[in-house]
């Protein structure tokens, strides 16, 4: 049986209205896909301490959540993801790459130029609706 993972990740906006994406790198499981910068829920952790604490550790940078995004399930080869996006404020500090290739802030009507993880589809559908 295909092992499930549940991920939370941040939809983060400027206040140009762009939003943040993070370019997984060669290194990282699904290199050099395009994501929302987030990672596993612990067990027992609530969605937004895990979704700050990845933040955190991969960006150093501090977020608030606010409303959730969008949630989805999808079936790659090896592994089922279930992809939970948040909405959320970043409250201090700027988002540098620790562990990503680099960072981008991008409109909504961009974000489909980039090849994103394919889990990340929907989320990104609805951002780019959402601005429609
Ligand atoms: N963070 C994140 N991961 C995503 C997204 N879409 C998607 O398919 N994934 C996949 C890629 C990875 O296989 C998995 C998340 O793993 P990760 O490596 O980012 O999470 P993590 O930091 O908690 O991992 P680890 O180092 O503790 O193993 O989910 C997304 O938008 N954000």
């Amino acid at each position: 049986m295909k092992k499930q993972i549940k991920v939370v990740a941040a939809v983060i906006e400027n206040e140009y209205k762009e939003i943040l994406c993070a370019l997984r790198s060669p290194s990282m499981v699904m290199p050099n896909m395009w994501e929302f910068p987030g990672g596993k829920v612990e067990k027992d952790e609530d969605l937004h301490t895990a979704v700050k604490r990845e933040i955190h550790e991969e960006l150093g940078c501090l977020i608030e959540p606010d409303e959730l995004h969008n949630e989805h399930r999808h079936e790659y080869e090896t592994f089922i993801i279930q992809l939970i996006t948040i909405k959320c404020r970043l409250v201090d500090g700027i988002p540098l790459p620790s562990e990503h290739s680099m960072l981008l802030w991008l409109k909504r009507e961009h974000l489909s130029s980039l090849v994103w993880a394919p889990a990340d589809i929907p989320a990104v559908e609805l951002l780019r609706k959402e601005w429609t």
